[in-house]
């Protein structure tokens, strides 16, 4: 029998539920609640791929930097170094879960986290325009005095607080693409494609180079799922299912969409919130247009249940 792929992708957010919960060890135990989930589909027949999300931890990472620097003359680090530290703890953390949970279930497979590159365009309009949101959520007159303070960009993020925003260009070339490709055709459960990919560019001697960026990770696992040709691409957030008019007296959660029904109501502009909802309503358009068959989005512990249509958003192309 043909093995069943998926790229499954899930959301910095989800990892770091609120400010109470950002230590590592919350951080920990939330990656194990997703692993159960994850083992769960594996064992469903399942040949999983897991992208993660880095938007909290690589703001994290950075703002440590900046401090470091002011305050002990620390070298800081560049934002494409703070993404592949976050490529690592993310990774660290979600693989010994999977490892453990594996284990425990007595499934004999192994797991392996690739630390990935993504190319991006060195003329992307991105850079001089930042839109993604990185680090923890703040209030008005605190991301305000930031941004005079310090210099950062800060923009309300979808009704949740305000945020710093880095630049974020479009994922065009996976790196280790052939590398990842080995690895699920020898069902080695795989871990990639963190926070979109460390961003790199090629330079005029078509050397790779990394870039200030955090690349969009639905966006970079979109990319990956149309390149191995996946059977499905998971988005795992912080909600059940996806709605239109989200946030108003007109709020309807809907348990599909075709592939024309969610172009028209992305088009529309009111529905999904940009940074965060929207990003992942694009990056399945992509992958169905690509030839994708199927794309769902839902939260960890309704992934049981959206796999047997029961839960959560699918989109098909009719
Ligand atoms: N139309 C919508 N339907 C559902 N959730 C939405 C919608 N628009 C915005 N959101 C918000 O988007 C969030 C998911 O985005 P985000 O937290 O950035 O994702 P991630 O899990 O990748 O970190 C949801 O938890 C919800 O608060
Ligand atoms: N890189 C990225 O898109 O991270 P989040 O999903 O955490 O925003």
């Amino acid at each position: 029998m043909a093995k069943k792929v998926a790229v499954v992708a899930i959301g910095g957010n989800s990892l770091i539920k609120d400010k109470a919960h950002q230590s590592c060890e919350d951080q920990y135990l939330a990656a194990k609640e997703t692993a159960k989930h994850i083992v769960d589909m594996i064992e469903a027949g399942w040949e999983v791929v897991v992208g993660h999300g880095n938007g909290p931890q690589v703001g994290f990472i950075l703002q440590k930097a900046e401090l470091a620097e002011k305050e002990v003359n620390l070298a800081m680090a560049s934002l494409d170094v703070c993404g592949a530290q976050s490529q690592g703890q993310i990774g660290y953390m979600l693989a010994q879960n999977l490892q453990n949970e594996l284990k425990r279930r007595k499934i004999e497979k192994s797991v392996a986290c690739v630390l990935e590159q993504t190319i991006v365009d060195k003329d992307d309009p991105a850079f001089k325009k930042p839109t993604k949101p990185i680090g923890g959520f703040m209030g008005e007159s605190e991301a305000k005095a930031k941004a005079e303070a310090e210099g950062w960009t800060v923009v309300e993020d979808a009704g949740r607080g305000w945020r710093r925003v880095v630049a974020s260009p479009l994922p065009k070339e996976i790196v280790e693409l052939e590398a990842i490709r080995s690895l699920i055709e020898a069902g080695v459960v795989t871990i990639s494609i963190g926070g979109g990919g460390i961003p790199v560019i090629r330079d005029d001697n078509g050397d790779l180079e990394g870039v200030a960026a955090v690349i969009d990770k639905d966006f970079g696992n979109s990319l990956l799922a149309r390149e191995i040709k996946a059977d499905l691409l998971l988005i795992s957030t912080a909600v059940e299912k996806v709605a239109i008019n989200y946030g108003t007296a007109e709020e309807k959660w809907l348990d599909r969409m075709t592939l024309a029904e969610a172009k028209a109501y992305l088009a529309e502009g009111k529905h999904f919130k940009s940074g965060s909802m929207a990003p992942k309503i694009q990056a399945c358009i992509w992958f169905l247009e690509a030839g994708g068959k199927q794309a769902l989005i839902t939260n960890p512990e309704n992934i049981g249940r959206a796999l047997k249509g029961e839960s959560g958003t699918l989109i098909t192309c009719n």
